[in-house]
């Protein structure tokens, strides 16, 4: 008989009802890595914003409530796990949570959503960005993409990705970990054929995790993908454990979707795949 305790996380973030992306995402995957997944939503949309028309709707107004009532019942985390955040007063909610909810025991997860491709997203203010090294401080896990670690460092994005060397992409790792986390993963770096992953654990050498880019750029593949790191670290994997599964469970998602016929707007279709990552998420 197993004697292990079953992790519970409290994931903050977005509902979109179609196109697979955040809550709808995070949900499934962390369930599959055997993670109880407790949501906190940010704002629900009817889809996600990379279809011509949605409905959204922002919860801002009703988190605090929400939160509060979490804390009357005296609810306790294994992790808490932060997605897109929409607003200034957002981040600093979530901030409030962390500190209301963090033990030494609590891993903090940030994915510090702030642009894309060296563009920052249009709600990305500068006081957000400011407001986002703040959250990221308080990060023990950060999985930035490279315009989020430039954002967060103040430093120029450099549109070729593919000319960075090794020891530049480490040297953002160390200084990203320098802000607070101990653990940093610099996601999707172009370079050729490849998808590059940066990981920094510790003080343990920085490891670079290399894919072979496949199909096409699909939304919600950093979901996935940073719901199964957060699931391993929470579960007590190791970093590389952890980063090397969801690598390979994107890399196979993207693929069978392109399989199946799936719509890029659609995300991945990872429903098809679920049971392997059941399996590999074993004790
Ligand atoms: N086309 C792809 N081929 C192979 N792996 C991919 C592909 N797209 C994403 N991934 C994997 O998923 C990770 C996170 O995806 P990415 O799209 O970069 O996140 P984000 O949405 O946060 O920018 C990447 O670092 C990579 O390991
Ligand atoms: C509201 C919302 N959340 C999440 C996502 C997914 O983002 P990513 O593709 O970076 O995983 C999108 C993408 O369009 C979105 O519109």
């Amino acid at each position: 008989m197993s004697t292990r305790h079953q992790k519970k996380i409290a994931m903050i973030n977005d509902l979109s009802g179609y196109g697979r992306c955040s809550l709808t995402v995070a949900l499934p995957i962390l369930s599959a890595m055997r993670v109880q997944c407790c949501p906190v939503p940010t704002s629900i949309l009817s889809s996600h914003t990379g279809f011509p028309v949605y409905y959204f709707d922002d919860y801002t107004d009703h988190m605090e409530a929400y939160i509060e009532k979490w804390k009357e019942l005296g609810l306790t985390f294994d992790g808490i796990a932060t997605g897109f955040l929409g607003s200034e007063r957002q981040i600093e909610i979530v901030k409030d949570m962390i500190v209301a909810f963090k033990t030494p025991e609590t891993k903090v997860l940030v994915d510090p959503i702030m642009g894309d491709h060296g563009v920052p997203y249009a709600t990305c203010t500068p006081a957000m960005c400011s407001r986002m090294k703040s959250l990221a401080a308080m990060a023990d896990i950060l999985t930035p993409n490279l315009t989020e670690a430039c954002i967060l460092l103040d430093l120029p994005y450099n549109d070729n990705e593919g000319d960075l060397k090794e020891e530049e992409l480490e040297q953002l790792a160390r200084r990203l970990q320098l802000l607070g986390p101990s653990s940093v993963v610099i996601t999707g770096i172009r370079q050729g054929k490849y998808l590059v992953n940066v990981l920094a654990e510790g003080e343990k050498e920085v490891y670079f995790l290399k894919r072979l880019a496949v199909g096409e750029e699909r939304p919600g593949t950093g979901d996935v993908f940073s719901s199964i790191i957060a699931g391993g670290c929470i579960r007590g994997w190791n970093l590389r454990d952890a980063a090397e599964l969801a690598a390979d469970f994107v890399k196979d998602c993207i693929i069978r979707s392109g399989q199946l016929q799936v719509p890029v707007q659609n995300g991945v279709c990872f429903e098809e795949l679920l049971g392997e990552l059941c399996q590999k998420a074993k004790d």
